[in-house]
């Protein structure tokens, strides 16, 4: 008998229907992947099975029995837990005491709760401090203790939603690990997941949601992961080739992105370039810094970034990256014994606690993405104030701004007065993103994770939108750890050790494929 059986789910907001006629099951110890398109439905269709939202038609039961559950709470009641990327756990608490959160040790003195968290986190091989605050975890990673947590409870189904998206490959081995012993327990997961070649080492079966159907429901051993990626998108990845146009930021003008290419119905599928196609940076240098270090680490690194480039920074989750991306941006306190840009040498503060360098940077770590999730589209895209009553021309030209950047960014709404708090988190940090690349100034900025989150098509809008802001000049520093991200928008990749960059990559070199299995290499153990 199946743990979770689904028949005919359907659900809409408003006139939108996001979930049509969904039917399908899984079995005790098993791991199902879900994967689609950004605003396929997927996070709607785990809501519904987690209980956060009620079908408007359909039926499920859990081991033969009616499931029709009233809240989250009722769900785990009847044994269907959820874990999310966003969870935000009490800051308060160790990680131990979140690890045992709402199990029968809860109330149990500190020792007993630290030894059973320790077990459980050294069960599946995860690197976390029991006596760490939660506070002091990134805030990506409390997902993975909350996935530590399902372990120690008795939930019968878990849906997993999006955890492993800001994940190192070590941290992602860690979810599948507790994703393996869920299964070996007999228990069941339903695993939700942009990052596909991951994912298809977990599971068991995939199921593809496109349009809020399910398209396709197929063993994992026959899927491969380029293959699978296209079956989400029904047609054409676009081609990843620059397209210079000019986009402005000026005072009262939208945000004005790129213009995508549309990907000619009859265009192959994917192309997967050897090396990467973005053109080759200009040999100016934008930035050198030499030496740039926190106080206290006896590591430094050395930058030189040139005109154009996108440089990539990786590293485990203690390898100094995080520092080093703080150091960048002035959000902490850093030294250095020289800044030079365009090639002109900049006086470096001595005094302690100062900063030599205060690069702005894109972190898409709010909820919301730092946007408020109440307001418009129309609004969130504008930077200043429209609508006045005396200036038609302005509004309308505004409007159309508007209208264009949710065209090109294949956002998935169908007004620009829709909230920005309903549209799908991939079609959120896409708009997120491009406002912010067009409302920020600098020659050289940072950004975090620009795709975390995104299907293949966003991916590739958003490198299109990296490879425009290069083509004007810019450069940028991105941070992140996954290797996918990584090979796909970067031109070099140094790769954080210690504090100090190990080993610099470069794509225009090296295959794609090569370029990948070294980061994988130099980061997938833990530390
Ligand atoms: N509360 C809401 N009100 C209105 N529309 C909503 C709401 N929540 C989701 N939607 C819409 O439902 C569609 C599916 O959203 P959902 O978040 O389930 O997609 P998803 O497949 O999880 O996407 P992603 O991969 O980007 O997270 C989207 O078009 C979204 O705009």
């Amino acid at each position: 008998m199946d743990l979770l059986q689904v028949d005919g789910l359907a659900k809409a907001y408003g006139s939108r229907r996001v979930l049509q006629d969904v039917s399908f099951s899984v079995a005790a110890g098993e791991v199902v992947g879900l994967v689609g398109a950004n605003g396929a439905g997927k996070s709607t269709l785990g809501d519904v099975v987690a209980g956060r939202y009620a079908p408007d038609a359909g039926r499920m039961t859990v081991l033969g029995h009616p499931y029709a559950p009233l809240s989250a709470a009722d769900a785990r009641h009847l044994g269907v837990g959820a874990v999310e990327q966003l969870v935000r756990l009490d800051p308060e608490l160790t990680v131990a005491r979140a690890v045992c959160r709402d199990t029968e040790l809860a109330g149990a003195p500190d020792s007993r709760v630290r030894a059973r968290a320790r077990a459980v986190l050294a069960d599946v091989g995860l690197d976390l401090d029991p006596d760490q605050l939660v506070a002091d975890v990134p805030r990506f990673v409390h997902g993975l203790v909350e996935a530590a947590r399902v372990l120690a409870e008795d939930t019968r189904l878990v849906v997993m939603d999006e955890v492993s998206a800001a994940l190192t490959p070590s941290e992602v081995e860690g979810l599948h690990a507790i994703a393996r012993r869920l299964r070996s327990q007999g228990r069941g997961v339903l695993y939700i997941s942009h990052r596909l070649p991951e994912m298809l080492a977990v599971v068991d079966r995939v199921l593809v949601l496109r349009e809020g159907r399910i398209a396709l429901d197929a063993p994992a051993a026959s899927l491969e992961p380029a293959g699978l990626a296209v079956a989400t998108l029904d047609g054409a990845v676009p081609a990843a080739r620059p397209q210079s146009l000019p986009w402005g930021t000026s005072s009262a003008a939208p945000v004005v992105i790129p213009q995508a290419r549309p990907a000619p119905e009859d265009s192959p599928a994917v192309v997967v370039p050897a090396t990467t196609t973005r053109p080759e940076p200009s040999s100016d240098v934008a930035l050198e810094v030499r030496n740039l270090r926190v106080p206290g680490s006896s590591a430094g690194i050395d930058l030189r970034l040139r005109r154009g480039e996108v440089l990539g920074l990786t590293g485990r989750r203690r390898s100094g990256l995080q520092e080093i991306a703080g150091a960048l941006t002035g959000e902490l306190p850093a030294q250095c014994d020289g800044v030079a840009v365009r090639g002109q040498e900049r006086p470096v503060p001595a005094q302690p606690g100062s900063a030599p360098l205060r690069l702005a940077a894109y972190r898409p770590d709010d909820d919301a993405y730092g946007m408020d999730p109440g307001e418009t589209i129309a609004r969130t895209l504008t930077s200043q104030e429209w609508g006045r009553p005396e200036d038609l021309r302005s509004e309308i030209a505004t409007l159309r701004g508007v209208i264009d950047t949710v065209h090109r960014m294949n956002v998935r709404t169908t007004s620009i007065r829709t909230v920005f708090g309903a549209l799908s988190g991939g079609d959120q940090h896409k708009l997120a993103l491009a406002r912010w690349m067009a409302a920020t100034e600098g020659d050289v900025v940072v950004v975090h994770e620009p795709t975390r989150g995104l299907d293949l098509r966003s991916r590739r809008e958003v490198r299109r939108l990296l490879d425009d802001v290069t083509a004007h000049g810019r450069s940028v520093v991105v941070v992140s750890v996954d290797p996918d991200e990584l090979t796909d928008v970067c031109d070099r990749i140094g790769v954080v050790a210690d504090g100090r960059v190990e080993e610099w990559l470069d794509t225009h070199e090296m295959t794609l494929p090569d370029v990948r299995a070294r980061i994988l290499g130099a980061v997938a153990t833990p530390a």
